[in-house]
């Protein structure tokens, strides 16, 4: 079973794509990871993140950025949006996030096209919403809580600066795939949004 779960940042995607990864035992790719390792790249590479080619050249990253918590950062998020907006860097990174979805027994992967490009044939199909100040609340106690002193304002105008990047961008922005079940998580806690979550997975499994 495939389980694509989209939707913009800090929306609670990757929290409750790890929770359903765990209830069905599967395994699990945070898409953005791979967005933010270019990213990073770039930026140790001293490379133009607005240039196509040197995003590109970043996208044979070193596997072990993705283990760097530097990557969980709000301006490597940032720079990851830029970055993820060249058609050639999707597409340095498409095979591999198919391979991943496709792979035998299913997989759950979260993002922001996996419902529409890279597993448009998933089962299940999330697409999770909350606004754009709760994002902003949750994300700031979060990066608060790692140390992080950059201000609420200043992660509420990246979120919307984010958003407005993604969705607009030519190459696979951020919609819902016309299947997607829609989870707005804004009044709903970690809990209450994992049992819709996995409710919502169940009403598209095949009974019997
Ligand atoms: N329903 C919820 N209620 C309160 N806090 C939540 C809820 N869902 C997630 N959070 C918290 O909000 C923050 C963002 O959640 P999460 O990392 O799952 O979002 P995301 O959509 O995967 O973000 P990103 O796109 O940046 O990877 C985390 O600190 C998480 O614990
Ligand atoms: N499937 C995806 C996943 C991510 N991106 C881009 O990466 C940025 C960081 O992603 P997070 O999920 O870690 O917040 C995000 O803002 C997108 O620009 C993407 O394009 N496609």
């Amino acid at each position: 079973m495939i389980i694509a779960v989209d939707g913009p940042a800090a929306s609670g995607k990757g929290t409750i794509a790890k929770a359903l990864a765990r209830h069905y035992h599967l395994p699990h790719l945070d898409t953005g990871l791979l967005y933010r390792a270019v990213a990073a790249t770039v930026r140790r590479m001293e490379l133009d993140p607005e240039k196509e080619a040197d995003a590109v050249a970043a996208c044979d990253f070193d596997e072990l950025t993705l283990a760097d918590p530097g990557l969980r950062d709000d301006d490597v998020g940032q720079l990851a949006s830029v970055v993820s907006a060249h058609p050639l860097v999707r597409a340095a990174l498409l095979q591999r996030q198919k391979r991943f979805a496709h792979q035998e027994g299913g997989a759950v992967l979260d993002g922001r096209d996996i419902g529409t490009v890279i597993a448009p044939d998933a089962l299940a199909k999330l697409f999770v919403r909350a606004t754009p100040t709760i994002r902003a609340q949750r994300r700031h106690a979060e990066l608060k809580n790692r140390g992080s002193t950059v201000s609420y304002d200043q992660v509420l105008a990246d979120i919307r600066a984010r958003d407005e990047r993604d969705s607009s961008r030519s190459a696979a922005p951020l919609v819902p795939a016309a299947d997607a079940a829609l989870l707005d998580t804004s009044f709903l806690s970690i809990e209450a949004s994992i049992a819709k979550a996995i409710a919502l997975v169940e009403a598209r499994r095949p009974r019997g």
